[in-house]
């Protein structure tokens, strides 16, 4: 069997910029490769590079350092209009004088594509992107999500063969950014064009994405699907960068089977997979909603923690707990509210912590 053809690839990508007489290096040495019809996300806070690296890709800028492939073809010194990709940006750059209709028609007016092709091809994404009926509106006549899908409709038309989407829902809020991150995962799906997706919003690239680049000061920390990220983060900044984790640092104690037995106070016993020698310093994670509270000490196979509860907070789906531990960490734990509203413990309460012990590993 021969090996797809990423659509994308980054190889070795370095970007630096003269800033007042210093180097900057935006990007320090990013490779990925993007396949054929993925829903891609560049993940990661303001200044990180993501927009960098994008538009490497898109062929706006030019690395100081490494290659950029589409389809196998080195195209780093290609120019943008000759990439076969289309940008969509938060600012949708619409002309306010056109319609719809003549917004998405515009591109293929310009390369004199035949009237009833185009026709065709607008109608037909129109009705994708859902605007059917709204051919004559004018974009000031129309909300802001209805808008971005103009800016959609008017890069899609095109056919490129990969999509670039530059935080393309910062403008909305947060229903209808919620609402558009389905339409938008439909919409890829349907035409099946590639889609590179950069955002500083981890539910955003969480909820929408085949796989996730999670990228922090010019480079990438992972890149995994959703679920890997949220479950199993490679590094501290990413369990920390993605929903909340509660990090701990202890001393092996011992090495119990496959298991380590890591202590933070004298009654706690985390067990994780990993450090191999007893005195080793561990840093390991656990997701909040991992975590049973209990006020009597469990029994089995568990990873247990003792504590006291500094704050109980009750937010609706769930409860959130914050219980101080022995050497002074503070530990998150959400309790859902399935069945039962009740709290668990009160604030002051002495409680026992526990989770499975797959649910914790060492960073
Ligand atoms: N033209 C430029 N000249 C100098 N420095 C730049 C230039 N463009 C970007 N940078 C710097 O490079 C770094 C990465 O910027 P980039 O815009 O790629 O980050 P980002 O992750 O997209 O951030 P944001 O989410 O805020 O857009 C930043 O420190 C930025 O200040």
């Amino acid at each position: 069997m021969t090996e797809a053809i990423p659509a994308i690839e980054l190889d070795g990508v370095v970007k630096e910029y003269l800033s007042h007489g210093e180097t900057v290096q935006a990007v320090k040495g990013v490779s990925l490769a993007i396949g054929e019809g993925e829903f891609f996300s560049l993940l990661g806070p303001s200044g990180c590079g993501k927009t960098t690296t994008m538009r490497m890709i898109a062929g706006f800028e030019e690395p100081t350092k490494g290659v950029v492939k589409l389809h196998g073809q080195d195209v780093t010194d290609v120019p943008p209009n000759k990439r076969d990709i289309n940008m969509v940006f938060q600012s949708y750059a619409l002309f306010p004088h056109m319609n719809v209709w003549e917004n998405v028609a515009f591109g293929l007016r310009r390369r004199k594509i035949a009237e009833t092709e185009i026709k065709q091809r607008v109608g037909e994404i129109l009705e994708i992107v859902d605007l059917t009926g709204r051919e004559k509106r004018r974009p000031r006549e129309m909300s802001g999500g209805q808008q971005q899908r103009v800016a959609l409709a008017r890069a899609l038309v095109n056919r490129p063969r990969a999509l670039l989407l530059d935080e393309p829902l910062g403008a909305l809020d947060l229903k209808l950014r919620q609402l558009m991150q389905i339409e938008l995962k439909r919409i890829q799906r349907e035409v099946g064009i590639t889609f590179v997706y950069v955002t500083h919003d981890q539910n955003e690239a969480l909820t929408m994405s085949d796989r996730i680049a999670v990228m922090n000061d010019g480079l990438v920390e992972q890149l995994a699907g959703p679920r890997e990220i949220y479950e199993r983060p490679a590094t501290k900044f990413v369990a920390g960068f993605i929903g909340t984790s509660n990090l701990l640092s202890g001393t092996v104690d011992s090495i119990n089977g496959s298991a380590a037995v890591v202590r933070l106070g004298a009654e706690d016993r985390i067990l994780v997979a990993g450090p191999s020698a007893a005195g080793e310093t561990v840093d390991l994670t656990v997701r909040p909603e991992k975590i049973t509270i209990s006020t009597e000490q469990p029994e089995g196979e568990l990873s247990v923690v003792r504590g006291t509860v500094n704050e109980v907070v009750y937010l609706g789906t769930y409860n959130s707990y914050a219980v101080g531990l022995a050497d002074g960490a503070e530990i998150m734990v959400f309790q859902q509210n399935a069945n039962d509203s009740s709290v668990t413990a009160e604030r002051g309460d002495t409680v026992w912590l526990s989770w499975q012990p797959q649910h914790s590993y060492a960073l």
